[in-house]
């Protein structure tokens, strides 16, 4: 009975997710920490809250009293709340508070201050401006915009910038939002730079040891297998493919390449986890005081570790939180390293299915969650929560199921990625009233 009841806590909250509750207009000012109960440096001071545990009370809820410097007596204790949080815990008291945050990737179709200003309605609790798109200055307008809707409406969002990586992707498809592979088509992926628009059916490629890498018969994944391609040619800097799983590539998606079944790791592992474009990410993200770096293609804790001490000694007034993107074969055999010298982690769940079996992403998934919680390091479960939603206005089951089961382990927050980005129902997918 009490399971029961457990479960059906646990699925009302994460349909709860799909409909967070609005701040009230009359609430004061209030900044919080993106993922109490674990505090993560750089957030303002928020309103502090006495929180009277009613260990003997016959109520389940909690008292909340307005702390106003000394904490009365032995059972009190103080928590941070932010304004959406406050509101819930006005209306239905401690035991119904959202646990899990919400983490929104910005892109063309919620860059427009309206649309920030919505889904920091709906609940966002932190915006996440992805490096691999757009320019410095679209980011700037960005996070100017949050910092803008914390200061003048009293939210209390969070920014994470999150770097490229090395990872090897497709070019912009010379301005195209998306092109057709159709079975048996012939492509040509090349390392050379092209004006555009395009020649017909060609692909550049980022990655310049690409077509001497790569081998005829050698398998190409675009995005983990959404399309797939077979080498048939190498000729100079060109890589002719045949398409044998058709389907839409969209700009600058993923590649991986494959021999008898196993990804290749060859001088493609030797690429840096953080590139010169990178470091230049990284200044312009501690110029313009982002709470976290989320960082892309994590081998070894010591990249971890060397980036804090560059953050600390760049940023002396304020710290920022790396998060470790647990996403490359690397990162998951050093696992537990990594997230030690993280001050959390993101299951990275789009490039984890491209460098490992999809049906290992889930349990994948439970494990990074559960050693984070062990540690106590907070975590982000990323990817494909709603994609569906990107086109259409409703979630799949499967989906909602996906969503329910992260809240189930305990994640602290979970992403939306291309349904906040650039999908037709950006506001519909947060769950925006
Ligand atoms: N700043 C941006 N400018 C343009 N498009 C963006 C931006 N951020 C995200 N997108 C779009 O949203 C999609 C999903 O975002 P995300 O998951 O962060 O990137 P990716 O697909 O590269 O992993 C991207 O493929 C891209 O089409
Ligand atoms: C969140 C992810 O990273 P990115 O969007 O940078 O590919 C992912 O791969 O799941």
């Amino acid at each position: 009975m009490e399971e029961e009841a457990e479960a059906t806590e646990e699925m009302a909250q994460a349909l709860r997710l799909l409909s967070p509750p609005p701040p009230s207009p009359s609430l004061p000012k209030l900044p919080s920490l993106p993922f109490p109960p674990r505090p993560l440096p750089c957030r303002p001071r928020p309103r502090r809250y006495a929180v009277r545990a009613a260990a003997s009370s016959p109520h389940p809820d909690l008292d909340l009293l307005p702390f106003d410097g000394d904490a009365s007596g032995p059972a009190t204790t103080s928590i941070d709340v932010d304004s959406v949080t406050e509101a819930e815990l006005k209306e239905n008291g401690f035991r119904s508070t959202r646990r899990t945050k919400l983490v929104c990737t910005i892109g063309p179709a919620t860059c427009a201050a309206e649309q920030l200003e919505a889904l920091a309605v709906g609940g966002m609790n932190v915006a996440r401006v992805n490096m691999c798109h757009g320019t410095h200055d679209w980011h700037l307008g960005v996070i100017r915009q949050v910092r803008r809707l914390n200061e003048e409406k009293g939210f209390a969002v969070a920014v994470m910038m999150d770097t490229q990586g090395s990872e090897i992707h497709m070019g912009d498809l010379g301005g195209a939002t998306s092109a057709k592979a159709e079975d048996g088509e012939i492509w040509i992926f090349s390392v050379r730079s092209f004006n555009s628009p395009l020649p017909e059916r060609t692909i550049s490629v980022n990655y310049d040891g690409f077509a001497e890498d790569v081998r005829v018969g050698n398998e190409l994944l675009v995005d983990g297998g959404m399309v797939r391609f077979e080498v048939i040619e190498k000729i100079g800097p060109d890589v002719k493919c045949r398409c044998n799983d058709p389907g839409l590539l969209l700009p600058r998606a993923n590649l991986t390449f494959w021999r008898n079944d196993r990804l290749i790791r060859e001088r493609n592992a030797m690429l840096p986890t953080i590139s010169s474009k990178d470091w230049l990410d990284i200044d312009f993200g501690i110029s313009e005081g982002v709470d976290f770096i989320a960082v892309s293609f994590v081998k070894s804790a010591e990249v971890i570790s060397h980036l804090k001490s560059y953050i600390a000694s760049r940023c002396r007034d304020k710290e920022i939180a790396v998060i470790a993107k647990i996403e490359s074969v690397d990162s998951l055999k050093n696992l537990e390293g990594i997230i030690r010298a993280s001050d959390g982690a993101m299951v990275a769940r789009g490039d984890m299915g491209a460098q490992i079996p999809l049906e290992e992403v889930p349990s994948a998934q439970l494990k990074i969650v559960k050693l984070c919680r062990h540690l106590n390091k907070p975590v982000i479960v990323a990817s494909q929560l709603l994609e569906s939603m990107i086109e259409y206005p409703t979630p799949t089951r499967a989906e909602v199921a996906d969503v329910s089961e992260a809240v189930r382990q305990r994640a602290d927050a979970l992403m939306l990625s291309g349904e906040s980005a650039m999908g037709q129902y950006p506001e519909k997918a947060f769950g925006c009233p």
